[in-house]
């Protein structure tokens, strides 16, 4: 096995309020995995993502995280509403100096793999809902990221769209081989999109269960509505209800 690309070693994270979002959080993440990270509100995920990202410093243990190229999307495709789909695609790329040609190339292949290059000279207001998680997408990826954070991206979507939305992430982790951690509060969302699904349990904040995913790389409908599907959902939804009980 391969080092870890992010490691959380005995993490404990407590806010200067008191808080204790996290204790003895262990987790190794190996290079291309995806992680779905499921549980209660409050149980510490958005917290793991922030100490991955580095945004946060963890108050006990060790995080590890063995590369600097990390994308990371949210709940809200927060985008600049006066640029058009181009622009907001390429801002990371003029935070990060890319010079304009190696700029228009990643813009191009980013817009092209989430399919918004016909909506380029779009603005927000004029795209739906699943199209501004598309752009927020593409944003995270004119970085190439390694590794690439969820923090519960569509949420806010409707079923339908959110199920186009998991096979787009699909297809991207297919293609750029980044390693995955997805945060959401849907189990079927969870089995469908990962490698390994972790459980956390709240106050404080803890690992309490993990189950490796048994399909392969190609999903769809056939997994979804399968038997096996539907007994690991069961499976994890035993976990969590033991976590909340
Ligand atoms: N800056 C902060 N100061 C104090 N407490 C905080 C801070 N940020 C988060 N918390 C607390 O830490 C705990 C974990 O929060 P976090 O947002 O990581 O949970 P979560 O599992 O992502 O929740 P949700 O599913 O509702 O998004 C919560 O009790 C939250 O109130």
């Amino acid at each position: 096995m391969s080092a870890p690309l992010v490691t959380f070693d005995d993490v404990t994270m407590t806010f200067p309020d008191g808080t204790v979002a996290l204790a003895d959080v262990d987790i190794a993440i190996q290079p291309g995995e995806f992680i779905a990270l499921l549980g209660p509100s409050g149980c510490g995920k958005s917290t793991l993502l922030r100490l991955a990202s580095g945004l946060e410093t963890a108050t006990g243990g060790q995080t590890q995280v063995g590369t600097r190229q990390i994308g990371y999307v949210f709940q809200d495709a927060t985008l600049l509403p006066w640029r058009t789909v181009r622009k907001n695609v390429a801002l990371f790329a003029e935070l990060d100096d890319l010079s304009a040609g190696e700029t228009r190339e990643r813009v191009d292949h980013a817009l092209g793999v989430v399919g918004l290059t016909a909506f380029e000279d779009h603005r927000p207001h004029q795209l739906s809902g699943g199209m501004k998680m598309r752009v927020s997408l593409a944003r995270a990826l004119v970085n190439r990221p390694k590794l690439f954070l969820f923090d519960e991206p569509f949420g806010a979507l409707d079923e339908f769209t959110r199920e186009r939305l998991n096979d787009d992430v699909r297809g991207l982790f297919l293609r750029e081989r980044f390693t995955g951690v997805f945060v959401t509060h849907s189990i079927p969302e969870a089995v469908y999109m990962a490698t390994r699904v972790i459980v956390m349990g709240a106050r404080p904040g803890r690992v309490i269960g993990e189950f490796a995913v048994p399909f392969g790389e190609e999903r769809g409908e056939a997994v979804r509505y399968s038997p096996e599907f539907a007994e690991l959902a069961n499976e994890i939804s035993q976990c969590l209800k033991g976590a909340m009980a």
